[in-house]
Order: C-alpha cells, then sequence, then structure tokens
C-alpha cells in the first residue's frame, strides 16, 4: 500500500501496475503519454463517497433504510391495482424500486452476468479493439465517463451496447466471448418486455392511458451497459461513478451481490442492498419532464469495493432522438409547465457531452421561477 494522506495519494509502483491491468482505458490513456494518471482518481474531499452522518447512524443501529422491494407476481392477476399503487408510491417518494418476480428467468439473467464478467476478463488488447473515448460512438469500450471533461477519472470500465434495431447494432458487439451476442440478445428481448410492463404500470399509476408512457419511452431506444468496477486500493478517496440521474426514460438495472449503489434520498445517500436475481428499477430526467415533476429521477452513485470487484448492468429505455418531450397537460392539474419543451437527441447529446453533474441538465430545460 503507498501512503494514504487526507489531500494527496501517492503510490507504489506495485499499486500502479494495478491501476494498469485493472483499467484498460487508462492504459492507453497512459501509453498516448499522458501523466496525470497517478492520482487521476483521488477525488477532492467533498466528492469522496463518505456517508453522510444520518445514513451511518442508520447503518450502525441495524434500522437500515430500504428503497421499496416490488413483487411484480401480481400485475397480471388479482394483485394488478395493488402492485400498480406500490409502483406509484414508489415512483412518487423514490423515484427508485426493485422488483422481483418479475418474469425474466433466473438462466437468462445468470446467462449475461456471467457472459460480461467474461468479456471484462479477455485480454487487455482484445477489448481495446473496442475501445473509443468519444462518448458518441454507440458501440464501445471505455473508461470513466468522459476523458475529455473529466478532471479526476472514476474508478470503472464499461460496454455499451445499443440494442435498438439490433440488426444495426449488434455486428459491431464484441465478438467475443463467443456467446456473447447470443445471449445478450437473449437477455435484452425479455428485458425489453419487462420495460414495456414497468411502462404500463408506470402510466396506470399515473391515470395516464396504459401504454402511454411505452409509446413514448418503452418501444424506441434500448442501451445495455455492463459497468465493470475493480477493486479498489482505496476506495474512500475515489468512485465508481458519480452522483448523476439518468437522462431517459426508464433503467432496469441488474447487479451481482457485491453492492456499492447508492441512491440520494431526503439528503442521505442509501445503500441499494443487492437481492438475488432482482432488477433496480429508476425514473430517468424524461419522466421529471413528462410528469411535469411530480416522478423525479433521482441521484444515484456507484462506490467501489477494496476486495471485490463489481459487476453491474444497466438497460436504458429512452424516447426516440427526435421526439419532443415537454410536461403531458393531463398532468398539469392546473399548474404551469415547470419544464420548456425539449428534443430529448438534443439533451442527451448535451449530457453526454459535458461531465457527469448531478442534476445539471435537468436545470437546463426548468423554467425560470
Ligand atoms: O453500477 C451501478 O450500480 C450504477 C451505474 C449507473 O448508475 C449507470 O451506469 O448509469
Ligand atoms: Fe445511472
Amino acid at each position: 500500500m503507498g501512503t494514504v494522506g487526507e489531500e494527496e495519494w501517492t503510490i507504489s509502483e506495485a499499486e500502479m501496475n494495478v491501476f494498469k491491468q485493472n483499467s484498460k482505458g487508462v492504459k492507453a490513456l497512459m501509453e498516448s503519454g499522458i501523466t496525470r494518471i497517478p492520482n487521476a482518481y483521488v477525488k477532492p474531499l467533498d466528492e469522496r463517497p463518505t456517508k453522510l452522518a444520518a445514513a451511518e447512524a442508520d447503518y450502525l443501529s441495524g434500522n437500515e433504510i430500504e428503497i421499496p422491494v416490488i413483487n411484480f407476481a401480481g400485475f397480471d392477476g388479482e394483485g394488478h391495482a395493488q402492485v400498480v399503487k406500490s409502483i406509484g408510491e414508489a415512483c412518487e417518494k423514490w423515484g427508485f424500486f426493485q422488483v422481483i418476480n418479475h418474469g425474466v428467468p433466473t438462466s437468462v439473467i445468470h446467462s449475461v452476468m456471467q457472459v460480461c464478467e467474461e468479456f471484462f476478463d479477455l485480454p487487455v488488447d482484445e477489448k481495446m479493439e473496442l475501445y473509443s473515448d468519444d462518448t458518441l460512438k454507440p458501440v464501445r469500450f471505455g473508461t470513466s465517463v468522459n476523458l475529455s471533461k473529466d478532471t479526476v477519472l472514476e474508478w470503472r470500465d464499461y460496454l455499451r451496447c445499443p440494442c435498438r434495431p439490433l440488426s444495426d447494432f449488434i455486428h459491431l458487439w464484441p465478438a467475443k466471448p463467443s456467446t456473447f451476442r447470443e445471449l445478450t440478445t437473449e437477455y435484452c428481448e425479455e428485458i425489453a418486455a419487462l420495460a414495456k410492463r414497468l411502462c404500463c404500470a408506470i402510466s396506470e399509476s399515473l391515470g395516464l392511458e396504459f401504454e402511454y408512457l411505452y409509446e413514448v419511452i418503452g418501444k424506441h431506444q434500448q442501451v445495455i451497459m455492463a459497468n465493470h468496477y475493480p477493486a479498489c486500493p482505496n476506495p474512500d478517496l475515489t468512485i465508481g461513478v458519480s452522483p448523476h440521474s439518468d437522462p431517459g426514460g426508464i433503467t432496469i438495472l441488474l447487479q451481482d451481490q457485491v453492492g456499492g449503489l447508492e441512491v440520494f434520498n431526503e439528503g442521505r445517500w442509501i445503500a441499494v442492498k443487492p437481492l438475488p436475481n432482482a432488477f433496480v428499477v429508476n425514473l430517468g430526467d424524461q419522466i421529471q419532464f413528462l410528469t411535469n415533476g411530480r416522478y423525479k429521477s433521482v441521484e444515484h452513485r456507484a462506490t467501489v469495493n477494496a476486495e471485490k470487484a463489481r459487476i453491474s448492468i444497466p438497460t436504458f429505455f429512452s424516447p426516440q432522438a427526435n421526439a419532443k418531450i415537454a410536461p403531458i397537460p393531463e398532468l398539469l392539474g392546473g399548474q404551469p409547465p415547470m419544464y420548456i419543451e425539449s428534443i430529448f437527441g438534443v439533451y442527451l447529446q448535451r449530457y453526454f457531452t459535458n461531465k457527469l453533474n448531478r442534476k445539471s441538465a435537468v436545470d437546463s430545460v426548468q423554467h425560470a421561477p
């Protein structure tokens, strides 16, 4: 271990080698002569993931606060109204929930997790064939968030694969592991079916036509990401993914059992406890705009871990690039719209060409008070 100080983190050569092995993107940067890497991951004090006192106290007392867990089994039967009600409450209070008994086969879940793990385990050179630091390139292997804007790097590598229309993208997906395309396609189809049902449930909870949000969000862009957070020599000084809200419509995230995802709620960071085979569902910025702020996109972040690498696999569902997004008139309830109309593709481009910065993108389309 190197010397860990409050403000500075000097690392030994051995640790340096860990950096190089762990982050393939960083390896590429170093080879290109960038020298700021040794301290590149050390966040300023106020951006380190120290939990706020209240949340710490809850952990210690065993009185853990948890995001809602929705049992989706009742959705197609007698429990329908109750499921819709619980989802509505979770969206309103949290913007985040976990879903169990969701109908996606366990075998499909295990296969995609495994094949993503195998992808990250491939030799560096093979992954580097897909490497790009251009955040507008659809299929890519990358590191951190936006290397042209990040002042401190984030401790993660990722693989991004758009899925719709599949024929436009599948040939660009990783060819190795050899089962990647087949298993990921199967997973994408299952997740798409779940996304449709969730969009319908959320629409119903708002009193909208059943397929309203499916039509605007659920049936258009679908992008699967696999995030890989290597074990980190000093997890308190850095972060896997900085606080942000997702820019799109809804996100359905699969995570392994390591843990690290945290949600900002009532001024505290709440850990999302991994549940086997469950999905974490969260609302993106477009839902906040469409509902005039009744349902909000919620900030979340991923912390890293000293012992274990972690994988999370979010799938993002978003409107068409040319969709005009504005508060739905029937949800205004006599209030003025809080957001100006925006074109989703323009919003997204702005989001991805800037540094991840909490909810600053949302502010950009907010009406002045
Ligand atoms: O790894 C996680 O749990 C969160 C990842 C995330 O928020 C994202 O990729 O947008
Ligand atoms: Fe996210």
